[in-house]
């Protein structure tokens, strides 16, 4: 299996966001290291789900970029992504790793050391971390872990840690010295005006 990329965009479907764009721009920025995680609303059908992940695919496939799909694994399974994300209201770890089979990239939410051993156990062959700071992405998360709580996580496991949640690239110097392998954003990217120049920046604060 490829080594993972070391910044995860996932996907904004929010309203007047534009994830298409923000995709392309990051690609031309980030190349291999770009993993795309196609994340939709809860509210959005299997249609529009597959739908997103077949163009964000297409568009990851001539840079190299790995395409993920968020939750819904027979999406991933249907348009040939390299893998999914599961958390807590998704299927468990060891069901998840089931429906994608032993080469599947399979990551995993854990926000403390005994569910990310337990999650490595079941099949995981990524953790993502946080919340590491306050994010106005998703609501009614809990209380952030700072790098501290990332690198509690990194002492237990054996497997790439991304962390997830208010990471800005100012902020990505602390989280990989607490060990993060990567970070996954969505606003660092969405709502920048400029996504191709802050995937550099963020390339550049990950890989220097
Ligand atoms: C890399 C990464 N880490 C954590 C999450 C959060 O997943 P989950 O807890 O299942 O929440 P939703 O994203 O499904 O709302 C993630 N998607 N990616
Ligand atoms: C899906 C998710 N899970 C934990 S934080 C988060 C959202 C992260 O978004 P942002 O990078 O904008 O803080
Ligand atoms: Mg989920």
């Amino acid at each position: 299996m490829p080594s993972l990329g070391r910044l995860h965009l996932i996907t904004d479907t929010r309203p007047g966001r534009d994830p298409l764009t923000v995709v392309r721009a990051a690609l031309t920025a980030a190349r291999t290291d770009l993993v795309v995680q196609v994340r939709v609303e809860d509210s959005a059908t299997d249609r529009e789900a597959y739908d997103l992940a077949r163009r964000v695919l297409a568009l990851c496939d001539p840079y190299g970029a790995t395409c993920l799909v968020n939750d819904r694994l027979h999406v991933a399974l249907a348009v040939g992504a390299a893998g999914g994300h599961v958390g807590a209201d998704d299927l468990p770890v060891a069901a998840a790793r089931r429906v994608l089979g032993p080469a599947g990239v399979l990551g995993a939410t854990a926000r403390a050391p005994g569910a990310a051993t337990e999650a490595v156990a079941a099949g995981a062959s990524y953790l993502g971390v946080g919340p590491c700071h306050t994010t106005s992405t998703k609501s009614g998360l809990p209380d952030p872990i700072g790098p501290t709580g990332v690198r509690a996580v990194v002492d237990a496991v054996d497997v790439p840690v991304i962390a997830i949640g208010g990471v800005t690239a100012e902020r990505v110097p602390a989280l990989r010295a607490a060990g993060a392998y990567g970070v996954a954003v969505v606003g660092a990217l969405s709502a920048a005006a400029d996504p191709a120049r802050a995937t550099a920046q963020l390339i550049e604060a990950l890989t220097c």
